[in-house]
């Protein structure tokens, strides 16, 4: 298995005849071939309806072509860079399924899993909802969530990471919208593609597995703007900034269990455990804010994420530094000052979100915000460390509502031939 070092999905090398194919052009070839070769036609001649597309391979685009591999160490979807859309799924087996029905629904969401972000079709039924894209970056991730070990008869194997997060006093959380047996995050730079991919996934589980529930977020799209690492929220704030990097030496032990791990079981090995919080954010008081008071709630510029203490986006924020009245130009308050690793023991997880927008209210409240998905080795020492301390004073707090909470392991990647989850599974 190869270790998994891309930051940013990879574009597969293609060149302007396409993939080299054994015996004739492969599916993939022929899907971007049609795609480009589609939209040039389809604007000259909307007026004739659609023209089919000549056996000529035209190069996809940069984003269409984008490929994550599903066969690495640690499983897709977790260090890649935002995805300009996303899926959250949550799974509950059916009445009377179990073991045996969990191995062979995770053997065919791995083979589905591992065709589509090939560029390839799902292996039963392909809806052609992707047929004019490439893979677009697209990953799929697998986790469990606490309850799904009572069902298949793996207590023993259940991570003592998994216990129920604690309540928080600012929680609002709708039980209906949370945790789950299994989890699946599905995000790609497409939308198409994207729900392309949970819609098969949603095949697969046939009569295993119903939806329990569904959330659909977005990102920037690549290439948007001249900022690409470092997106904006829907409130307005760049947000990611301080996420752990993976060139840093000790990401790979905060984010993933290690194989040596003592609390974690031995399945456990290279995976990470994964929070999801559906945050809504209060837009219209947030909005009502001046820009003076919205950076003061953040500790943060909103115009380029430097800290109020000076300087650019990644200059250090000095949390000593005083005005000329003697006071903290970081409030005590700031999100970005108390959610810093220095001020938590250390405690520090891998942010990544998407926003989510699901309409307006009868009273014209936008229900948007953030579907809030961080990545820990050790939740209790990542995100509950630190939603503790903002549960206890974040000015950030009175303008956002937590709606709905999941937990879930995220075993490692699966190895060529195998399945993942399978040494839980097996074991
Ligand atoms: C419990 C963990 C966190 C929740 C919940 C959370 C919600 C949340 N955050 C923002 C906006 C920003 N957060 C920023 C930094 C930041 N936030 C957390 C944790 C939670 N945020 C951490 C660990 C950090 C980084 C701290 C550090 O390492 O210094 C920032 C600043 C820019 C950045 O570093 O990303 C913004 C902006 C919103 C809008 C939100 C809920 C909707
Ligand atoms: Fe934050």
């Amino acid at each position: 298995m190869s270790d998994q070092t891309i930051p940013q999905a990879a574009a597969p090398e293609v060149g302007p005849e396409g993939p080299p194919a054994p015996d004739g052009p492969t599916r993939r070839r022929l899907l971007g071939t049609a795609g480009a070769t589609g939209l040039v036609l389809g604007a000259a001649g909307a007026a004739v309806g659609y023209v089919s597309a000549p056996a000529q391979a035209t190069p996809l685009s940069s984003i269409g072509a984008g490929q994550v591999p599903f066969h690495v160490k640690h499983q897709p979807g977790i260090t890649e860079g935002l995805q300009a859309r996303g899926h959250l799924v949550a799974f509950d087996l059916a009445a009377g399924a179990g073991r045996k029905e969990a191995v062979a629904l995770l053997r065919r969401w791995s083979e589905t899993a591992r065709r589509l972000m090939a560029g390839e079709a799902a292996p039963n039924d392909d809806t052609d909802v992707a047929r004019d894209a490439g893979p677009s970056s697209l990953t799929i991730t697998f986790g469990f969530g606490n309850s799904f070990f009572a069902r298949t008869g793996l207590e023993k194997q259940r991570p003592v990471a998994l216990d129920p997060l604690p309540d928080f006093s600012s929680d609002h959380l709708d039980k209906a919208r949370s945790n789950g047996d299994l989890w699946v995050q599905i995000g790609a730079n497409d939308a198409l593609v994207a729900f392309h991919g949970l819609r098969a996934i949603q095949k697969d589980a046939g009569s295993a597995a119903k939806v329990r529930w569904q959330m659909n977020g977005f990102n920037r799209t690549p290439g948007a703007t001249a900022h690409p690492m470092t997106a904006r929220n829907l409130m307005g704030q760049m947000d990611g900034t301080r996420n752990p990097k993976p060139t840093e030496s000790d990401f790979d032990q905060r984010i993933f269990v290690p194989a040596s791990s003592k609390k974690d079981p031995a399945w456990m090995a290279n995976g990470s455990y994964a929070v999801v919080r559906r945050i809504r954010m209060l837009l219209d008081d947030w909005e009502k804010l001046s820009l003076t008071a919205q950076e003061q709630v953040v500790g943060r510029r909103k115009a380029n994420g430097a800290p109020l203490s000076g300087g650019d986006e990644t200059t250090a924020m000095d949390l000593e530094k005083t005005d000329a009245n003697g006071d903290l130009v970081v409030p005590l308050n700031a999100h970005a000052r108390i959610t810093r690793p220095d001020q938590n023991g250390g405690a520090a997880m891998l942010r990544r979100p998407f926003s989510y927008h699901d309409g307006i209210d009868v009273d014209g409240t936008p229900d948007a915000g953030l579907l809030f998905v961080c990545w820990q080795a050790d939740p209790l020492r990542g995100f509950v460390t630190v939603q503790r301390k903002l549960d206890r004073g974040d000015a950030l707090s009175k303008y956002i509502r937590h709606e709905a909470s999941g937990l879930f392991a995220v075993p490692g990647g699966a190895a060529q031939g195998e399945y993942v989850g399978q040494a839980l599974l097996e074991a």
